[in-house]
């Protein structure tokens, strides 16, 4: 489908259709609404959450940094290399190492280190496995998904054939009637000029029914990108989508 034949579905500027045919005037729908408040400026709160969630177990995690020392040449300095952070400890007698031929029994200079950062194994477990939690779940206030709400249950509901859009087609939607819709039984909102219905899939939020809010009734495509850009909200949404944003008719 091209640009220009979606752009001109969009701002109806053209009535051809995708294959050079008259389009059918039913196949589109254009929504306005009068007496509803423009300014669409309250409750736009574009500031981000904190990624991950401040209470999220991934901040308790130990903090990893390498650095990696290249010469002028643009080579890898392996003399200045960091050792990796651990072997296993049948690794940690030198002797183990020890290659016939070879005059030492130390491989590298890396060796010396090995036996010294046993504690610190990378093979080892991650210490989220091998240690309780710091905080409880209560202070941590992580979005706990109900059963049945995993990801993988979003997916499953998509391909279920249920209808999650809540339009019979798609529509273009102006601001003002994005609008009507922020609440959490009937919540639409824009994502990179995308309409979608997000009510179906609040409880299968990540972040959130309350984060996912924020963005109801409004262009929430700010909002979501500054929280996490690498979400394919196309794909997570895609049965959900109602259709395009577009400008508020001119009044002229
Ligand atoms: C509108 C469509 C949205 C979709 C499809 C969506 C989807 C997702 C997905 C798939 C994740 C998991 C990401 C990961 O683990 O890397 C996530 C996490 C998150 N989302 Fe969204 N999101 C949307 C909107 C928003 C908005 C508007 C906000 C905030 C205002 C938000 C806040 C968050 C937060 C805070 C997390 C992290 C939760 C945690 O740390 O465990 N999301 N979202």
């Amino acid at each position: 489908m091209s640009v220009s034949f979606l752009r001109s579905w969009i701002y109806g500027s053209s009535d051809t259709t995708i294959d050079g045919t008259t389009a059918t005037p039913q196949s589109t729908v254009t929504l306005s609404v009068t007496n509803v408040d423009n300014d669409n400026n309250d409750n736009d709160d574009d500031t981000p959450p904190a990624f991950p969630s401040l209470n999220s177990i991934q901040r308790s995690g130990p903090s990893i940094s390498m650095s990696v020392s290249r010469s002028g040449n643009g080579r890898v300095n392996k003399e200045l290399m960091p050792p990796p952070s651990g072997l296993p400890s049948r690794f940690n007698n030198t002797q183990d190492l020890t290659v016939p031929g070879l005059s030492s029994n130390k491989l590298s200079p890396f060796d010396s280190h090995s036996s010294s950062s046993s504690s610190s194994n990378s093979l080892q477990l991650p210490p989220s496995t091998i240690k309780p939690p710091t905080l409880t779940p209560k202070q941590r206030q992580k979005v706990a998904l109900a059963p049945g709400h995993s990801t993988l249950d979003w997916a499953a509901l998509k391909t279920s054939g249920k209808d999650l859009r809540g339009v019979p087609t798609l529509l273009r939607v102006t601001p003002s009637l994005l609008k009507l819709h922020r609440k959490p039984d009937d919540a639409w909102t824009a994502i990179n000029g995308k309409v979608y219905n997000i009510t179906p899939y609040l409880d299968f939020h990540p972040g959130g029914v309350k984060e996912l809010m924020r963005v109801a009734g409004r262009d929430g495509t700010k909002l979501f990108a500054s929280t996490h850009a690498w979400v394919n909200v196309e794909m997570m949404l895609d049965e959900c989508m109602i259709g395009f944003l577009v400008p508020e008719p001119s009044l002229s």
